[in-house]
């Protein structure tokens, strides 16, 4: 077989005997086109992908693609009669030593040092599963539910912008690469899908810590349509700021007019330092 000659997604769906679980996350991708772009997100940033994590595994439609890309594969398969298909079928991948099958909750298992993820998610634990990636730094392809994608990828001042916006953006540049309709799954998701690449950075801005930072933008977002001053007076529960006027009275007045949705990550970043500045959390 050359790199050209990949496994037929619908032979793989029947030769596993399976037609998709949508409650069990299911949807499987068929669509040849996309299946065969899906790793070249990852290749044109980096030709030499080392070791790939792939999370639900599915059938392997995907996991053949990688295997042409990657040094090493490792898939991740909570369903185990589907990762038992996927040992009889990759059985000579395995034996090359080429390709780990992981049968477990992507969420629990121990995961290999890895060099890049490229997945199609389960889309129950996008953002579970995306925050425990994220802080590898190492570069992601993966598909999501487009709204959730739009969600992580937008700017400040957009509809979209919020809490997973600035707290992905914390480890990566984030990109929308390809919206994918629901026609190129089986059996087809109840909504649109994307594709996001995350290229890993530094971020332009220091934090105190990644906690102080995450927990004060978790709060401030819970109240996304009061000022700035209010949202953080009414969070203290949620950030940890035992003296939440104190930060208020210290922090410049036109950033406690603002609202959430208009304060740039790096106006977060410098209410984390003025909360430790001023002896908080
Ligand atoms: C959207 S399907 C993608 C399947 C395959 N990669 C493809 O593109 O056709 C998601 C896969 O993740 C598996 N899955 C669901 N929840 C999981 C979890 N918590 N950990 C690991 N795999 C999971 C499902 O059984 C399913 O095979």
């Amino acid at each position: 077989m050359d790199d050209t000659d990949f496994r037929d997604p619908d032979a793989l769906l029947a030769r596993a005997g399976v037609g998709g679980n949508p409650d069990r996350d299911q949807h499987f991708l068929v669509d040849d086109r996309v299946l065969d772009r899906v790793p070249t997100y990852a290749t044109e940033i980096d030709a030499d992908l080392g070791h790939v994590l792939e999370i639900g595994a599915g059938t392997g439609a995907l996991t053949d693609r990688l295997l042409a890309v990657a040094g090493h594969v490792t898939a991740v398969e909570r369903d185990p009669d589907l990762a038992a298909f996927l040992r009889e079928e990759f059985a000579a991948e395995i034996d090359a030593g080429r390709l780990t099958v992981l049968e477990g909750d992507a969420l629990a298992v121990e995961l290999p040092e890895f060099t890049a993820s490229i997945s199609n998610l389960p889309y129950g634990i996008s953002s579970e599963i995306t925050f425990r990636l994220l802080p590898h730094g190492v570069p992601l392809v993966l598909m999501f539910q487009r709204e959730f994608a739009e969600r992580m990828a937008a700017d400040p001042g957009t509809e979209e912008y919020g809490r997973l916006s600035v707290t992905a953006g914390h480890y990566a540049d984030i990109e929308v690469v390809e919206p994918v309709p629901e026609a190129a799954f089986r059996p087809p998701p109840a909504v649109e899908s994307a594709i996001v690449r995350t290229t890993p950075r530094e971020p332009a801005y220091e934090v105190p810590s990644d906690e102080v930072f995450m927990d004060l933008v978790k709060a401030i977002f819970t109240q996304r349509r009061k000022t700035m001053r209010n949202a953080i007076r009414n969070t203290g529960h949620i950030s940890g700021l035992d003296d939440p006027d104190a930060v208020v009275d210290a922090a410049a007045e036109d950033l406690m007019s603002k609202r959430a949705g208009d304060v740039t990550p790096a106006e977060f970043a410098k209410l984390a330092q003025l909360a430790v500045e001023v002896g908080d959390p």
